[in-house]
């Protein structure tokens, strides 16, 4: 099975924390792996594996990458690079072909400013839409259209709590 994961660049530990961290919530309950992230902050890696420790799955966040080795290392290791950026190709026009790739995808998704490198070491710059908004709005189309809503149905091994669906109200289930 190929592996999807983020790579997620130019975090500012004193504005972006709460963003990064839904990055991360959101590759991983649409199906990602886990998520490379550029510089130094323990809060939001203990909080996200707070959040697999509880819920399951084996998402995992690895804090202090470099950028730069983190993408030649895995196009070293036969897997594929896409950039979410609005300045991109359409989404509608590559994803087919993105998912058809057998190769591990990592996905890059940035904060301020990316670095202009980004964009021609990758396979792929995307943009979901050509306007302006969030990285969490656009790793979440991106995922949901390569992953074709299947990842919707993903069973989440090891769990200690599970949400229960239900028509009102809130039912939890501590396993
Ligand atoms: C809030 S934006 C800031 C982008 C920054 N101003 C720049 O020029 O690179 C942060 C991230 O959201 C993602 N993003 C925002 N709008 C997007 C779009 N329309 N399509 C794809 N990704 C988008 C990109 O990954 C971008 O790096």
């Amino acid at each position: 099975m190929r592996k999807v994961c983020i790579l997620r660049l130019g975090h500012r530990p004193e504005r972006d924390h709460r963003v990064t961290t839904h990055v991360g919530l959101t590759a991983r309950a649409l199906g990602a792996d886990g998520m490379y992230l550029v510089g130094e902050d323990p809060v939001i890696v203990g909080s996200v594996r707070d959040v697999v420790e509880r819920w399951g799955g084996e998402f995992f966040i690895e804090d202090k990458v470099k950028w730069k080795h983190c993408i030649r290392q895995w196009k070293e290791r036969g897997g594929i690079v896409a950039h979410l950026t609005m300045y991109g190709l359409e989404l509608g026009e590559v994803v087919a072909e993105m998912r058809e790739r057998t190769e591990d995808l990592l996905i890059i998704v940035g904060a301020e400013k990316v670095p202009g490198d980004v964009y021609g070491m990758v396979d792929y710059n995307v943009s979901v839409t050509n306007q302006p908004h969030s990285e969490i709005s656009s790793l979440a189309i991106l995922l949901d259209r390569l992953f074709m809503g299947q990842e919707m149905g993903k069973k989440f091994e090891g769990a200690k709590i599970r949400v229960e669906p239900c028509e009102v109200g809130k039912r939890v289930i501590e396993l």
